[in-house]
């Protein structure tokens, strides 16, 4: 059952003070719509993080943004900072993302960009002043004996827990997602019939910082290139050039300039600078089963998933080596649909999925997100270390 956090604090009578992350979108305006339907006055904050080096290389389209809000804060008469978060957002996401890619892993920033900067930075810097921050995100909270969960969103397809899967206890406790337990299409209809001025805007794509900045580009200009071949796995034989394995990714099959294919990136070997690729409609050497997470984020703590004598285990794994498995439901990249699966905790090591089907192209550096049988709550996430 779909909660309503809203609806539950002014069922108690409080009147919270709340900030609200506003983009210019649809979404976060409508979410300051139904604050003040519900009685709620948000102070606003547009956060500017969109990277602009001194080459003016990386371009956000920011001030349309923050147009848009301001229009919206006007509307509703309500209090507005643009506050910037440029060089947290540069020295923690950005960062992260180049060091992932020359690693030759494939990195998240959406998901540490919500970890780190708004959850992380906000609140320390701002946040910290309120007693909740609203945002746009499709996701919910569940709150059962006390503890407060991360729940999916009601519509299936715009869902973005998996982004969210890194945010700890403190953090979800402190969330309101006012749009979660709504489709997009009652969204829209919400802003069109209110008329918030972004409500025919399209949907943002990609990883917000880039803007209108090409990815490949973008890691070319602080990586370089690196040309190596491209071996075929079952010959061996060198087929083709690339220009750096950070262009690339495991499950690729697009782009990778090769002759009777399809072809499908299925290993990379950074220290030869070497990608491997299978060729196929569907090799089965994109395929794994297991997928290893050396550190497991517990949103609300190791509680929930397991029964309540096995999590007491969990809490002790030096001790403990005959651990539980536990059914769950997973998702290992940004889809509609969750996989069936095993958790198991692997000792000192960390934790596995132990899927039901096979899954195609497991990327290391991806996050595995995991979810209970029914996926209404979203219990945590790991980074992949491995796939097999
Ligand atoms: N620049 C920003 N300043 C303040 N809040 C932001 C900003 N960008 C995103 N957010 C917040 O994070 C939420 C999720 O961001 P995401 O980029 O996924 O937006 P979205 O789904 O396109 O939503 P929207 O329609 O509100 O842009 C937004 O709904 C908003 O609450």
């Amino acid at each position: 059952m779909i909660q309503n956090r809203l609806e539950d604090i002014l069922k108690s009578g409080k009147q919270p003070t709340v900030a609200a992350l506003v983009s210019g979108g649809v979404d976060s305006s409508v979410v300051v719509h139904k604050l003040v339907e519900a009685g709620i006055r948000p102070t606003i904050f547009y956060i500017r993080i969109g990277m602009q080096d001194e080459d003016g290389f990386v371009d956000c389209p920011a001030e349309e943004d923050i147009e848009l809000t301001t229009l919206l804060a006007r509307k509703y008469d309500l209090p507005m900072q643009v506050v910037s978060l440029h060089e947290e957002y540069w020295d923690k996401v950005v960062s992260y993302t180049i060091e992932t890619v020359r690693k030759g892993l494939t990195p998240n920033p959406d998901m540490m960009c919500n970890k780190l900067i708004k959850f992380g930075c906000f609140e320390e810097k701002y946040g910290h002043n309120f007693d909740y921050i609203a945002t746009g995100h499709y996701a919910t909270t569940y709150t059962d004996d006390g503890i407060t969960y991360l729940g999916t969103a009601k519509d299936p397809v715009k869902d973005q827990t998996d982004f969210l899967a890194q945010i700890n206890f403190k953090q979800i406790s402190k969330l309101l997602f006012p749009i979660g337990h709504l489709d997009k299409s009652e969204v829209r209809e919400i802003a069109k019939d209110a008329k918030i001025p972004s409500a025919m805007r399209k949907d943002s794509q990609g990883i917000c910082f880039l803007g209108k900045v090409n990815y490949n580009d973008f890691i070319k200009r602080y990586l370089g290139e690196k040309p190596g071949r491209i071996i075929d796995r079952e010959t061996g034989k060198t087929i083709g050039t690339h220009k750096g394995y950070w262009f690339h990714t495991i499950g690729q099959r697009k782009g990778l300039g090769l002759s009777g294919g399809p072809w499908f990136v299925v290993k990379k070997d950074v220290k030869r600078n070497i990608l491997l690729v299978s060729r196929g409609y569907d090799p089965k050497e994109q395929y794994g089963h297991i997928i290893e997470m050396k550190e497991f984020n517990f949103i609300s703590g190791k509680v929930g998933l397991w029964s309540k004598e096995d999590e007491a285990k969990l809490f002790d794994l030096e001790k403990h080596k005959e651990l539980p498995k536990v059914k769950i439901t997973f998702k290992v990249r940004h889809t509609p649909e969750f996989t069936t699966g095993l958790l198991e905790p692997m000792g000192d090591k960390g934790f596995r999925i132990i899927s039901d089907e096979p899954i195609q192209g497991i990327a290391p550096g991806q996050y595995a997100s995991v979810y209970d049988t029914e996926h209404m709550i979203c219990y945590g996430s790991g980074m992949i270390t491995k796939g097999k």
